[in-house]
């Protein structure tokens, strides 16, 4: 979204699971690899857009190989959770932020 600090990830294809769909996302975005074995859901969001409803699955990336890099020329950050409501981001991802705060 622009102007916006977004998490890592993308939208499922058909046929995807939800963490090859991550896995894929994450290889393309940051250029790291990691295994469904690596991925630790956390929790969910669930918000109304103006045109559609978006449901959201959060993973924690617990472990990977390669080194973080913004592929598609987007911005990037390593923030501590307790920084996170400095960044601007989507409305769906506000609630996520305490969650965040709680688990990491
Ligand atoms: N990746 C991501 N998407 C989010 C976040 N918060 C949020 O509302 N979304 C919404 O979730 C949907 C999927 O994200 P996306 O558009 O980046 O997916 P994508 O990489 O497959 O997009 P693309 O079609 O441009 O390749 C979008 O409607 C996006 O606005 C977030 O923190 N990360």
């Amino acid at each position: 979204m622009a102007g916006l600090w977004e998490f890592p990830g993308g939208k499922v294809e058909p046929g995807e699971t939800p963490e090859a769909a991550l896995i894929r996302e994450l290889e393309e975005e940051l250029g790291i690899n990691t295994w469904a074995s690596c991925l630790a859901p956390l929790t969910f969001a669930s918000h109304s857009y103006p045109d559609f409803h978006l449901l959201m699955p959060l993973f924690a990336c617990r472990k990977w190989e390669g080194i973080v890099q913004g592929r598609e020329g987007q911005a990037l950050k390593w923030v501590r959770a307790a920084d996170l409501r400095s960044y601007p981001m989507p409305p769906a991802d506000i609630p996520l932020i305490p969650i965040l705060r709680d688990w990491l």
